[in-house]
């Protein structure tokens, strides 16, 4: 058994610049080892983690309101997660499930099949990342349906591999100079209340009619293999579409003979204050993926759905080398275990609702705050020039810095690159999480000061 480390503590500290000399130096060999296509959101070498903290190798301790972009619900090195590890890597590292299996990848599809919604048998395979889930799950839905077409969404998000490029919205930096890209993935407008035509109101009325009759108009729904969605768009900015959209294209799915499929790699996993975002309007999707929160910070994600699906593929249709690996596996077991024994559904509500009363507060304070919109711990601010709803990408990138000064990991989003989303681990201190928001709303205040004088 390794030698037991110091815990961290959970405490914000800058005692250097940041980036601080360590973490330059160690930044400078990053530059010349690793492509520099690869972003870096934080200039901040890590070396240890836990909670809500991030250490970097010059002694600065880090607030994380980005959880690896929605990973570790559970936490950095969470105890059950570190100690099934350590007994698996030590056990056995790697037999390939599909040569001989091993029970970790059985006990994590079980615990899949009960934990997803729907009321009906379900099967899982495991896979090694969100895309790689989509792409599963995009062959099972062609496969099982004998149809070719994906319907997928304005500003969704669904991985970097080239079937994943193509249903993902965004050009730059995801599919700029990487096409052509797979026929058949038709997009649709997307239920964005804020930027909706008419508004609110009018996204309610009319988005899912809008989107139905594209479906029967420019695809017809009896070639339509799957309809493709995230319940909330992570990388799009955290856009919610309005009640009975989600509902809606389920039903138009099930009523033409063709899968739903809920992308929840960003959603689940409690971080919407839901086991499954899909839960929120009892959805009860064919198929869902899932990776990030499933394994603590292991690499795996999933495909998990009706088991009359799952089992129409061929015989070794679906696989791969390292899929559902033993020690990814071993990782999850232990990130569920932590999520239904800390009961982290019910922490991800009490985080959503401090961060939401919390950035009410800021948007009442700052005109450049157009929206406040998420659910459970999964919540954003869309950045506007004051006055209307214009984008504001320059001011987003300032509160960025400001808060990185002081210690303050957040991440961004958004079609217009103009949201700051807030996703810290579900085990962040209460303390931690009032501090951080109180330096974005500094943050914010010091960027308006400086725009007003400069
Ligand atoms: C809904 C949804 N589906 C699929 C994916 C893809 O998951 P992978 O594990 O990154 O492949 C994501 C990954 N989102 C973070 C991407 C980060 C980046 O690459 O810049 C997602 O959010």
């Amino acid at each position: 058994m390794s030698t037991p480390i110091a815990p961290v503590e959970q405490k914000r500290k800058v005692i250097t610049a940041i980036p601080g000399p360590k973490s330059t130096q160690i930044i400078a060999r990053r530059a010349a080892a690793v492509s520099a296509s690869l972003g870096m959101s934080m200039p901040a070498v890590i070396e240890r983690a836990a909670g809500g903290i991030l250490v970097d190798v010059d002694g600065n301790h880090i607030i994380d309101l980005g959880a690896g972009i929605a990973v570790v619900n559970v936490g950095n090195s969470a105890p059950h997660v570190v100690e099934n590890v350590q007994r698996q890597v030590a056990e056995f590292t790697h037999t390939c499930f599909m040569v001989a299996p091993y029970l970790g990848y059985i006990e994590v599809c079980e615990a899949l099949n009960r934990l997803t919604p729907g009321k009906f048998a379900k099967k899982s395979v495991l896979l090694n990342s969100g895309a790689e889930a989509l792409e599963n799950a995009v062959k099972i839905a062609r496969s099982f349906t004998k149809r070719q077409a994906i319907v997928v969404f304005e500003h969704g998000y669904h991985g970097r591999t080239n079937l994943t490029m193509g249903m993902t919205a965004k050009n730059m930096p995801y599919k700029d100079s990487f096409g052509p890209f797979t026929p058949e993935i038709y997009r649709m407008p997307m239920a964005y209340p804020y930027r909706w035509e008419g508004g609110a109101a009018a996204c309610e009325k009319d988005a899912l009619d809008v989107v139905i009759h594209k479906m029967d108009k420019e695809i017809g729904g009896k070639n339509i293999a799957a309809i493709v969605i995230e319940p909330i768009q992570g990388e799009g900015g955290f856009i919610i579409p309005p009640k009975g959209f989600m509902p809606g294209l389920a039903k138009y799915a099930k009523d033409n003979g063709a899968l739903f499929i809920a992308d929840e790699v960003q959603t689940g996993f409690a971080r919407t204050g839901q086991m499954f975002a899909s839960e929120d309007e009892n959805l009860e999707p064919d198929l869902i993926t899932t990776a990030k929160g499933i394994a603590g910070g292991l690499p795996l994600a999933a495909v998990t759905g009706r088991a009359d699906v799952m089992d129409s593929i061929h015989a070794s249709g679906l696989g791969g080398t390292y899929g559902g690996s033993p020690v990814a596996c071993a990782a999850a077991l232990g990130a569920i275990k932590t999520i239904e024994e800390d009961k982290l559904v019910d922490r991800a509500k009490k985080i959503g609702a401090i961060m939401s009363d919390e950035l009410y507060k800021m948007k009442a304070k700052h005109s450049i705050i157009g929206e406040v919109r998420g659910r459970g711990a999964m919540q954003a601010i869309e950045l506007v020039i004051p006055g209307g709803t214009e984008p504001n990408t320059a001011a987003l990138g300032k509160i960025v810095k400001y808060c990185q000064e002081k210690g303050v990991l957040i991440l961004t989003a958004g079609t217009y690159s103009n949201v700051i989303r807030l996703i810290p681990p579900l085990v962040i201190p209460e303390d931690l999480l009032r501090e951080g928001l109180s330096i974005l709303d500094e943050a914010i205040t010091a960027v308006l000061n400086e725009s007003l004088v400069s």
